[in-house]
């Protein structure tokens, strides 16, 4: 098993089944088969992401949603920097092959390699949706830099445990014309209260770990070489409890601020659990029999 980041522990995980040709992510299963780790891998551009990247991160966390042995998922970046030494857990869209309709797809790492018949994509915005909708915690290992679309992920992920050293926070999105403004902000802003939010947003300031902390961006800050561990302690942890508590209790969570979708997800797991019921059997027996359903042993509950 290769080192691909300096804080990854080889002994406790094994390449996820197909992860061989990622080139812009890594994928690893912990080695009980329970426990995801995504993590970005251009540590040289802060782990900014580009098409492909996202592409590779939407196919891993597909792939992570749809292994009903897979209980959490850890996201983090890969590093440090072979450049300067740099951490960081991703940096947002590489700025070098964004487009005036979003970012392009290039055969290289210019803007001179842009494959400019492909039409531009914000697809980011899926994988968060993706990481918002799944039925498993995700949870953000943040190593460095969170930056732009990479302190929106730090949003959208359902838990958040920063580097004391190298972990830094900042919302460059106005900086470079950009603006995320569904989770990235509107949500962040429930998370942080408005005024946090609004400074983090508008100035576009530096803030530290301890200062996420304090604020409520991220749930623990702890030393760097120990993250990885504490997110694997974490994941532990929460595989110790019922998988459909902690379904029903992450779409509850999200419910509130997701309108109808957060109420449809809802209600779609609520259906799902309704349909374990004698008296759900019951209602589809009495279809297919052509007979009148009997409710008599089921009682209106209160
Ligand atoms: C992250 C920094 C603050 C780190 O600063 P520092 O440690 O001093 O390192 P640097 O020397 O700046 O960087 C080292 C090296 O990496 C290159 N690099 C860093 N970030 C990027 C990037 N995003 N794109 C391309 N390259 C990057 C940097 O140029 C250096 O390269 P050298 O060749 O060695 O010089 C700082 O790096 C920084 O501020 N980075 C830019 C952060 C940023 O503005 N990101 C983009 C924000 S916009 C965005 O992410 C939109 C994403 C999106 O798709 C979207 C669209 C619509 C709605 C929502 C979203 C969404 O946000 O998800």
């Amino acid at each position: 098993m290769s080192v691909v980041s300096e804080i990854f522990d080889p002994a406790q995980w094994a390449d996820a089944p197909g992860s061989q040709n990622l080139t812009d992510i890594t994928y690893h299963h912990d080695t009980t088969g329970r426990i995801a780790r995504v993590a970005f891998n251009r540590p040289e551009v802060r782990n900014a992401f580009r098409p492909h990247t996202v592409d590779e991160l939407y196919t891993a966390l597909e792939d992570a949603r749809t292994n009903p042995r897979i209980g959490v998922v850890l996201l983090t970046g890969n590093g440090p920097s072979p450049k300067d030494g740099g951490w960081a857990f991703c940096s947002g869209g590489d700025q070098r092959i964004r487009g005036r309709d979003g970012y392009k797809y290039s055969d290289d790492l210019t803007a001179t390699g842009i494959d400019t018949a492909r039409g531009g994509r914000l697809h980011i915005l899926e994988v968060q949706r993706l990481i918002r909708f799944m039925p498993k915690v995700v949870i953000a290992l943040v190593p460095g830099w969170a930056a732009g679309g990479g302190h929106s992920l730090n949003v959208v992920c359902d838990l958040s445990i920063a580097s004391a050293e190298h972990a830094k926070f900042k919302q460059t999105d106005a900086d470079v014309g950009s603006f995320d403004a569904g989770y990235g902000s509107a949500y962040f802003a429930r998370q942080i209260g408005q005024k946090n939010a609004r400074e983090i947003f508008f100035l576009a300031r530096e803030y530290s770990a301890q200062r996420a902390y304090e604020m409520g961006a991220v749930n623990a800050v702890v030393p760097h070489a120990e993250l990885e561990s504490t997110g694997l302690e974490w994941a532990r942890e929460i595989l110790g409890k019922s998988p459909t508590a902690i379904r029903m209790l992450k779409y509850a969570f999200n419910a509130v601020d997701d309108g109808l979708v957060g109420q449809q997800i809802f209600a779609g797991e609520a259906t799902r659990l309704a349909y374990g019921t004698d008296e759900a059997v019951e209602g589809r027996d009495s279809f297919l029999e052509k007979r009148d359903p009997d409710w008599s042993a089921f009682p209106y509950h209160y």
